[in-house]
This record gives C-alpha cells, structure tokens and sequence, in this order.
C-alpha cells in the first residue's frame, strides 16, 4: 500500500564508455544487481569509439547510491566523470533570491527608489512609525530565525549547517502563503544574545518564526521576545507541530471511534515539539498523557534539574507510571514521537491497546518506519512527505503567518493555534476520511485559505488583531 519516493534518492552518474569493450547492457545490469533503476539516460556525446551518457540511478534506500557507484566504477570499460545527486544539485547557490518589485529603467526611477525622493517616504515613517506596515517590507515579512541547535533531529549541528532547512521553509511561506520570508542563523547559542539580536533586527519584519531552537532555551527565548515585541513570535516547532499534530489527532480518533479523555498518549521526547504538543492535548480534553525522554517515564515524584520537565511531571502521568518508553507504551491507544529515529521495534506496538494510533514524527528518520506495522496499526503517520499522513509544521506556518500578518495580530495565542487546528482537520470530509488521510496534503490549497479565515476570526475575537483584514481572496504576496 506504501509507496517509497524514489526521487529523493537518485544520483547521477556521467560515465564514459568504450563502445568496443563494453555494452550499455552490461552496465545497466550491473547497477540493477546494486539495487539501482535507471530512470533517464541521456546521450552527452559519442564518436566510434567512446560514448559520454549521464545516468540517472534511483534507489529505493540513500545508502546504495555508494554501492551503485562502486559496480559500475567496477566495470571494465567504463571510467566514471562525475556523479552528482539531485538534491545537492537542486541546493547549488542556495534556494532563494531577492528580486525587486518593479524594475529601475532610468535616472527617474532611481530618484524614486532610492536617493533623494525615498527620503520623503523615510521622513513619512519617522514621524509615524506605524507607517513602516504600509510603506517597507514589514507588512509582508517574516524572519526564519534559528541558532542551529536542534535542526531536525540532527542536533545541534549549527548555523551553516542549518540554512539549508530555513531557506526551505522561506520557500515554503512563499510558494504555499505569499509570504515573504528570510532565513537568519545566528552565530550565537546564548539565550541572551539571541534575544538581543532578534529585537535589534525585528523592525524589518512583521512577525518572527523561530526554529530549530533547543528546548529548555527555546521557551525563555519565545517568552521574552513575545513579551518584548509588539510582532507575532512563534516557535514553530512547538506551536506549528502541535497545531498539525492535534488536526491529526482530531481525524485518527474519529477513525477509531475513541475520545482524547479516555485514551492512553504515551509521548516520546520532552523537548520543544513534546512539551508543546502535549499542552495542546492536555488543553484539548487528554487526561492519561505520559511524558517519556531518555530516562524514561516523566512522573511527579522524581526530580528533575530540568524545570520544564518538573512542571511537565506535574502535569502530566496521573497514574505515576514508572519504567522506560518500551515498559510504559503497553496498553497506550497513541504514540506520539518527537524524539529521535527507531527507538521502537513492531514488538513494542502489538503491546499497545486495540487500533493503535502511532505518530512516529522525529525528521528524518521516525521513531518506527510505517512499513514496518502498517498491517497492526489503526493510523500511522510521520513527519515526511514519502508516505501518506504527513504530519508536519508546514502544514501550519504559513496559513498562520498568513493570517497574523493580514490583521496585524500583535501575537499568535492559544485560540488562535486551536483555530488553525480544526481548520486543518476539516479541510477533510468524513467521506473522505481513511487511515491514510487524516491530514491534508501540504499541496491541498484549501488548507492555508481556510486556517487564514479562522485564524483571523480567533485573533479578532480574542482582541489581538491591530487590524480587519480585506477578504481572504486577497491572498497574495
Ligand atoms: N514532524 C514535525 O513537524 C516535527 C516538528 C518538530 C520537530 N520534529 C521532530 O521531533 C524531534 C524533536 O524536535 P525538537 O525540536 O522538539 O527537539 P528538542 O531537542 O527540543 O527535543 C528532543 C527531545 O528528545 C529527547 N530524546 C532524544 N533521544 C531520546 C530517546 N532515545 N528517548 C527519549 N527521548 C529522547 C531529548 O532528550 C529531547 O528532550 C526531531 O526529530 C524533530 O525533527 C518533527
Ligand atoms: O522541518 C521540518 O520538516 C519539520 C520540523 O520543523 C523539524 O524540525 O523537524
Ligand atoms: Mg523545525
């Protein structure tokens, strides 16, 4: 039933072949006994005696490109010129550029641009600062901000090393929202500096989304500048991953026909996403919600130097269970991971009660692969776009950041994440509810319509909108 993308694993190879002591056919074998399809081939040039073609080689797993390469590297006759992998390709020069709105074609132009007739409009703003929203950037800009300590479940892996996934969600806030979003990462992981450094550089923006911060740093750094900044600050993997989180939730429990009060969540990974997902469901009725990181079972009676999980025991675990996340998944209806890849095997979901949900959503590898249970789980999802129910933040940010810029919402609060929610869970009918599809494609242009519409309402009936947004028809950039 699950199909594996094969695109994201293909290379290609640039080959150069002597036609007299070896046919194409042997060296298309030998890539397909490497575990390789070869999906295009192209004719680079060819004379009597050589031919260069490039390859292009999928394989159903990352870790046989290096076997492929190595059989035909193998091969009499062929000698390898380059292999170059798609991906890598499609990241040359980064992902996104800046381009100006209207061309600058002669000297009058340039007057208007720039100096001297944009100091009438820089005068404008400096007596009215509010004016920045109608006459900069501002209006429509988001900074993506992370200090590259906890991308992915890579780790703390740092700033550089970070720009790749930032200017994938600029991309993302564009092509799905219209926004206009910049990817900032800081050379710096001290919470103060970070805070610093954000208030010096948010007037440029309408609203800052935070990523891939390390949990407990990422709540203090979300507090502050919330209570600091008059613009939206959103952690998205907290807040977008809970919303997108609870929307799944919302459908996999009607499939079941079990209500969030009497059902056993048993969460794997009490960091940024673990602690906000698990208040969304605590806010949304759970009762018996266990909390499990690397020592296990979260539970009031023990202590804890981190102060994040002493609040969370005490939240949380009603039952006081004790014991590691194997021991305490028994009889759990759902399985919520935010940890990190293949902590669970299908020995230790047959344990879990009848119709077991599984959200296995640690990036890139889940907690437990869906082809290994599919056939005893009730609903499976993960955070990756290779396999039905993805669950993941981007099915959030944008719509949300829509919203709040349109109404100028000085913040993004609780009832405006439970908007954004259950408009992602309704973007699916009943009828058109199976246990792989409870959440809608990221591709779906429903979805950030419909969040913006009720996330505006939310933001406006609780107060923080500075403005009543024209219709969400207008949508744009
Ligand atoms: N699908 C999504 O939309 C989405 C969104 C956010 C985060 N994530 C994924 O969730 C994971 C956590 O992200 P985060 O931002 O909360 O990071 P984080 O660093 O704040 O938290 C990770 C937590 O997992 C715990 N952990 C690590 N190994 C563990 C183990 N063996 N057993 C139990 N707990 C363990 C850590 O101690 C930490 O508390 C990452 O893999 C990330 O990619 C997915
Ligand atoms: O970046 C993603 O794909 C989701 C999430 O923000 C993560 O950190 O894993
Ligand atoms: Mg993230």
């Amino acid at each position: 039933m699950i199909q594996r993308n094969l695109d994201g694993n293909s290379i290609i190879i640039r080959l150069e072949m002597k036609t007299k002591t070896i046919n194409f056919g042997e060296v298309a074998s030998a890539i397909s006994q490497a575990g390789g399809d070869i999906v295009a081939i192209d004719v680079i040039s060819t004379n009597q005696d050589i031919t260069v073609r490039d390859l292009t080689v999928a394989a159903a797993h990352a870790d046989d490109n290096k076997k492929i390469v190595e059989a035909v590297r193998n091969l009499n006759g062929v000698s390898i010129i380059n292999v170059s992998d798609r991906t890598f390709l499609l990241h040359l020069g980064g992902k996104i550029e800046i381009a100006p709105k209207t061309p600058i074609n002669n000297r009058e132009d340039l007057s208007r641009v720039y100096t001297p007739d944009v100091a009438r409009v820089c005068n404008a703003i400096a007596e009215e600062p509010q004016k920045a929203y109608s006459l900069t950037i501002k209006r429509n800009t988001v900074a993506v901000v992370s200090d590259g300590s906890a991308v992915l479940g890579l780790g703390n892996i740092g700033p550089r090393a970070a720009m790749p996934v930032m200017e994938g969600k600029a991309m993302l806030f564009k092509q799905l929202a219209g926004v206009d979003a910049f990817p900032i990462c800081l050379e710096t992981q001290d919470t103060e500096e970070i805070i610093r450094t954000i208030k010096a550089i948010s007037p440029a923006f309408g609203g800052i989304n935070l990523e891939d911060i390390s949990s407990p740093r990422c709540f203090e750094i979300e507090r502050r500048l919330n209570e600091e900044l008059d613009i939206p600050v959103f952690h998205d993997d907290q807040h977008g991953t809970a919303v997108v989180l609870y929307a799944g939730l919302i459908n996999a429990l009607k499939l079941v026909g079990k209500s969030i009060e009497n059902t056993k969540i048993v969460v794997c990974g009490i960091g940024a996403a673990g602690v906000a997902c698990s208040n969304i469901l605590l806010s949304a009725g759970a009762r018996n919600l266990i909390g499990v990181d690397r020592e296990g079972a979260l539970v009031k009676t023990e202590t804890y130097d981190n102060p994040i999980w002493q609040d969370y025991a005490g939240r949380t675990n009603p039952h006081l269970q004790t014991g590691s996340l194997h021991e305490v998944i028994k009889d759990a209806d759902i399985f919520i991971g935010l940890s990190r890849g293949n902590l669970l095997t299908r020995e230790h979901i047959k344990t879990m009660a009848k119709d077991p949900i599984v959200f296995a959503m640690a990036n890139p590898v889940p907690e437990i692969m869906p082809s290994e249970v599919e056939d005893i789980v009730a609903v499976m999802a993960t955070g990756r776009s290779d396999y039905p129910n993805q669950i993941n933040n981007v099915l959030c940010f944008p719509g949300m950041f829509r919203a709040a810029l349109d109404c100028r919402a000085i913040e993004i609060n609780e009832a405006m994440k439970l908007a954004a929610a259950t408009a992602i869970a309704s973007s699916i009918s009943d009828e058109e509810r199976t246990k792989y599809y409870i959440i809608p494609s990221v591709f779906n242009d429903r979805v950030v319509k419909s969040i913006r519409e009720k996330v505006v309402e939310a933001a406006l009936q609780t107060g923080v909108a500075r403005r009543v947004p024209r219709k969400s028809s207008d949508i744009s950039g």
